[in-house]
């Protein structure tokens, strides 16, 4: 396993470890035949590498190859490559060899769409390059897609950063009229959405679940935490670290996926989820994420394709149960090239 990036905080001797994952999701322009899955096992663990961290297990569905990594995920479709990775990993440093791979085994010529995001690190300082800072990571993703555009969404100590690309003819207007032109009658124009919580601050009783002082294994802090009943029927694949930490994907037969990832360390606690579920389910999904975990703090984004039934979810977002103990600090939306993001920032209300 790749070393670990755990480290003693001298003050009162706790563990700190950077749970904050970045998250990198590439789209390629369909072509027939083409395929990433055909990247094979090895080429995958060289790429790795590079990014410092390696494959722990692994699990698929027709849709979607899953990969649970020592520092968090991986997620390889036919022309959708999701990278999620914690720690002091270096997952931009990987790109160049990606696209090298996706061109000349998976066999794609062109990326359709990028985005690469992540909450602010609770130790910005602590990253290795070009992770330290949200220019410099820019700077390389520019280096390899041209010109991208970034976002920085609320407040400056506990923001969210994005970078996705620009509209090729100026507008978003224009991009999406080439996205449809590429997709219309081929695999791709299929509406998505991506749900993530990111949360902070969490119930330390919940998070002694995922120590191996509690749990035997990982099936059985999936089940004491809910964890397997938040989106019911899928395969999971989970694994529990030692002495703490837990890493979970779930894959369903029609492509969904959810991932979760837990630091339960008291001083440094944080918990992530993500899936591209239907927006039908946010409802329930949101309710049995906060119920399981109870954040203090949490960060909300949906991603979704503007033809996705989630515009009509975050429509009645105000209406969730669920969120009556929080109160949103930051709401944010904006349009890109395809896709539209509802961002905002939840503190819960003192009890
Ligand atoms: C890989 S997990 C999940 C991290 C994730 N990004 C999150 O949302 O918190 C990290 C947790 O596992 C623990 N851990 C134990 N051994 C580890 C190892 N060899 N590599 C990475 N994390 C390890 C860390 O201390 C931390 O609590």
């Amino acid at each position: 396993m790749a070393e670990t990036e755990i480290i003693s905080n001298s003050d009162n001797n706790e563990q700190f470890f950077e749970g904050v994952e970045k998250l990198i999701e590439i789209w390629f322009t369909p072509v027939k035949r083409a395929d990433l899955r055909k990247i094979t096992r090895q080429q995958w663990e060289n790429v790795l590498k590079i990014v410092r961290c390696e494959i722990i297990s692994f699990t698929q569905s027709d849709e979607v190859d899953a990969y649970v990594l020592s520092e968090s995920s991986m997620f390889v479709s036919r022309r959708r490559w999701i990278l999620k990775t914690c720690g002091k990993t270096t997952p931009l440093r990987c790109v160049r060899a990606v696209l090298a791979l996706a061109r000349e085994t998976a066999g794609y010529a062109r990326v359709q769409n990028v985005f690469y995001s992540r909450r602010e690190f609770a130790r910005p300082e602590a990253q290795l390059k070009p992770h330290d800072n949200f220019d410099s990571e820019v700077e390389l993703l520019d280096s390899f897609f041209g010109d991208g555009r970034a976002y920085i969404m609320g407040p400056e100590k506990d923001c969210w950063y994005l970078y996705t690309l620009l509209p090729l003819e100026g507008t978003v207007d224009a991009l999406e009229k080439e996205q449809r032109e590429v997709s219309d009658g081929r695999e791709g124009g299929e509406p998505d959405q991506t749900i993530e919580i990111l949360m902070s601050d969490l119930d330390p009783a919940v998070m002694d679940i995922f120590t191996r002082a509690a749990s035997a294994d990982a099936a059985q802090a999936t089940r004491a935490s809910g964890i397997d009943q938040i989106i019911p029927g899928m395969v999971i694949d989970d694994y529990l670290f030692d002495p703490c930490g837990y890493s979970m994907n779930g894959v369903a037969k029609d492509g969904c996926y959810m991932t979760i990832h837990i630091t339960p360390e008291p001083s440094c606690s944080y918990v992530s989820f993500e899936s591209n579920v239907s927006a039908a389910c946010y409802e329930r999904v949101l309710s049995a994420v906060l119920a399981a975990f109870r954040p203090a703090k949490f960060v909300l984004t949906i991603f979704h394709t503007p033809d996705a039934p989630a515009s009509e979810a975050l429509r009645e977002l105000k209406t969730f149960h669920s969120l009556n103990a929080f109160e949103q600090k930051e709401a944010q939306y904006c349009r890109f090239s395809g896709y539209e993001l509802h961002y905002a920032l939840y503190n819960k209300f003192p009890s």
